[in-house]
């Protein structure tokens, strides 16, 4: 048994809607690596994860997860997993600390050390005094961190977690963010989770890669994405939705096609020598009496890596 997930040409396409979910994906994550699949809504983050975990089978493809092929040994596979999905059915009526017996009484836990192990979770994930409380009840930042804490009973090797913390406000997300560090630095549980979350693959992976569309498009450590992209960002605003269009097209002259990205009324562009190709920008426009309402000149984030890299696939199709 190993920690890895070895995936090779992964594919899915749903006959419903003859949609291609997930196309010709190739990825390795290493055992005890933390590992962030990013991409927007739909991109096929859920699709993937369903698969690895068993959940649905590939229509193309191979993956093994524990050195277990997902297909063939799914059983196997299941025995060194743990998963939190989006959407988990669990019964409303119950409380916290009776569902975490009950999966501990699904994974061959006898009643004493169930017990003891429901109690030991309600703490890591600070649930111990609402272990009492119906779980339909919770609010969604606590149903997250159960269904966090339900993932950990059998002590996974690997954890897939589907978008953890989505619709969280920010101290349950950095609650969940420091039990996620937790586990894969002291416990070295390899680590492999989905996010819409540029912020949370930047804070908490050793690798990204980003997935749109069903493909992945770029992947690399946080730094070497960012480093994918040029040095300066130039950001700017305009008085008007005209002046906007007349600077888009004269950037877009000067600096070449694809650096000038229009989006939510701004213009973004990518360039080696920030300063200096600003004060270039800023005289061209003055020139034909466009006038900026404000410039920016900034290091790239993860952000503009993704802005950048699925405005260029869009551009392409
Ligand atoms: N059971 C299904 N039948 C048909 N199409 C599906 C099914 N499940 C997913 N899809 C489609 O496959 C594509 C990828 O969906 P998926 O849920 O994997 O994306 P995602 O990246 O997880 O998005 P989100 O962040 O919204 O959860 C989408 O176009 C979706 O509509």
């Amino acid at each position: 048994m190993n920690g890895k997930i070895e995936v090779e040409h992964l594919s899915k396409t749903f006959k419903k809607g003859n949609v291609q979910a997930v196309k010709d994906v190739s990825f390795t994550v290493e055992e005890g690596e933390f590992f962030a699949f990013l991409g927007p809504n739909g991109a096929g983050k859920s699709t993937t994860v369903q698969i690895l975990t068993t959940l649905i089978n590939a229509t193309g493809g191979k993956a093994l997860v524990a050195g277990h092929d997902v297909i063939r040994e799914p059983d196997q596979v299941r025995r060194y997993i743990g998963v939190a999905l989006q959407e988990t059915g669990v019964d409303p009526d119950l409380t916290g600390r009776e569902l975490l017996e009950l999966q501990a009484n699904i994974f061959g836990f006898d009643k004493g050390a169930a017990k003891k192990r429901a109690e030991e979770l309600l703490g890591i994930v600070q649930l111990t005094k609402d272990g009492e409380r119906r779980v339909g009840n919770y609010s969604g930042g606590m149903r997250r961190r159960l269904d966090l804490a339900l993932t950990l009973v059998n002590e996974p090797k690997i954890l897939f977690l589907d978008e953890p913390t989505t619709g969280l406000d920010p101290s349950n997300r950095m609650a969940i963010w420091k039990e996620l560090r937790r586990l894969n630095e002291e416990n070295g549980t390899t680590i492999f989770l989905t996010t819409q979350y540029l912020e949370e693959a930047d804070s908490l992976a050793h690798r990204i890669s980003i997935i749109n569309a069903g493909e992945i498009v770029a992947t690399g450590t946080p730094k070497e994405l960012k480093a994918q992209i040029g040095n300066d960002l130039i950001t700017m605003t305009f008085k008007s939705k005209e002046d906007m269009l007349n600077a888009e097209q004269l950037m877009s002259e000067h600096l070449g096609d694809s650096e000038v990205i229009n989006q939510n009324g701004k213009l973004t562009c990518y360039v080696e020598d920030g300063a200096k190709q600003l004060l270039t920008l800023v005289r061209i426009l003055d020139e034909e009496n466009i006038e900026v309402e404000s410039v920016n000149l900034s290091s790239p984030t993860l952000d503009d890596i993704f802005l950048k890299i699925t405005s260029e696939q869009k551009e392409e199709e």
